[in-house]
């Protein structure tokens, strides 16, 4: 493994995506994601995801320097056109008036159209809960998972975040993919050389397996059997048509076999607890705290616990990267 503090890690990202010809607020967008992920433990959506950047941009499947450009489209509909770059730069774009309308509205929707997406939710949902604001985030990926009851990829692995925001507390957040597990995380245990768990991917004819190799190139399975399959759906239908973008199975089709990362939308919906309540929110949003000490009064822990955990320890004493992606990513500053 190699020791690196976030500060390295910044830099490197930021001087690999610069070489590669990214401008300056794709660098500092996409390496801001890429580096929190490091540095909060989520290590499928850290800088293991560089090397898959630098491979969409040589496929031709991201533009390196698109401007976002953003959409007043209905009181409480923001839109942002991508324009085909990473989803980063356009969320930053479209995220005050979101904000602006959620406060004004109660509840508003930002809309991000054709952007490459290769990240976690978590990133997007935080600084809308920072804000005082109750946030969900969706998006569909490439068509990798099979519905319950079927063999055949269909869906992506179409994440979701929820965040919930807590006076002088972080805030509550989960963030999963409806797959078993992200297909990042089955791409590392191939990576390390280690089984994936039964229950996470099944192999060309349906047979489960524990062969991460073989799930990839199988299918993948939804977490908790037909719920997570009607979750999946969901995911495709609201960041997918209803909001003029791709599918899973679209997008893959776009993909033309470069295994580049997923293109189409993403969704976030932002709620302001303070316009639906005024004056009682407080009082509401304190009685939600009963929930929390609920779950941690019987010895569970909260979604993000670990995480924020992660986030302190590296701060102090930074990360490690194992020694072959590491590698990986000093080749792509020479080639
Ligand atoms: N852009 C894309 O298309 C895609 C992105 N992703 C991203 O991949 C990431 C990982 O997804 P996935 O593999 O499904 O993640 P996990 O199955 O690891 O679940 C992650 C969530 O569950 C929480 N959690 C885990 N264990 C517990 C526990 N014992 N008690 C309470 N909460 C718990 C985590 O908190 P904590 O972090 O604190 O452990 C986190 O919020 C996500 O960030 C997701 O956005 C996934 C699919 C597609
Ligand atoms: O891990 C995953 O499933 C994905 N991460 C980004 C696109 C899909």
């Amino acid at each position: 493994m190699i020791h690196m503090t976030l500060e390295d890690v910044r830099h490197l990202v930021e001087t690999v995506l610069r070489r590669h010809g990214f401008s300056e607020p794709h660098v500092q967008a996409v390496a801001a994601t890429i580096v929190a992920g490091e540095r909060d433990g989520c290590t499928s959506h850290g800088v293991y995801r560089l090397p898959g950047c630098i491979a969409t941009l040589r496929a031709g499947k991201v533009s390196p320097d698109a401007a976002p450009e953003v959409f007043d489209s209905a009181p409480s509909v923001v839109r942002v056109d991508a324009h085909g770059a990473f989803a980063q730069c356009a969320f930053h774009a479209g995220m005050p008036l979101l904000v602006e309308k959620a406060r004004s509205q109660g509840i508003a929707m930002l809309a991000i159209n054709r952007c490459v997406h290769f990240s976690a939710l978590w990133p997007e949902v935080e600084p809308l809960t920072e804000r005082g604001l109750v946030a969900l985030a969706f998006t569909p990926s490439h068509a990798w998972v099979a519905p319950a009851g079927g063999i055949r990829p269909l869906f992506g692995t179409n994440p979701i975040a929820f965040g919930w925001p807590r006076a002088d507390k972080p805030p509550f957040i989960f963030d999963f993919a409806t797959s078993a597990a992200a297909r990042g995380e089955i791409d590392l245990h191939r990576r390390a050389g280690k089984p994936i768990p039964l229950g996470w991917g099944i192999d060309k004819d349906g047979q489960p397996t524990t062969d991460p190799l073989t799930a990839l190139n199988g299918a993948m399975l939804t977490f908790g059997g037909h719920k997570g399959s009607a979750l999946a759906a969901m995911v495709e239908l609201i960041a997918g048509p209803m909001i003029g973008d791709l599918t899973s199975a679209e997008s893959l089709a776009f993909d033309e076999g470069t295994k580049s990362s997923p293109y189409g939308g993403e969704l976030i919906i932002a709620i302001d607890p303070q316009r639906i309540l005024g004056a009682e929110a407080a009082r509401h949003l304190q009685r939600a705290e009963a929930v929390f000490e609920g779950i941690l009064g019987q010895g569970a822990r909260l979604p993000s616990q670990r995480r924020y955990e992660a986030r302190v320890l590296s701060e102090r004493e930074g990360v490690r990267i194992p020694r072959a992606l590491y590698e990986e990513i000093q080749a792509l500053l020479v080639a």
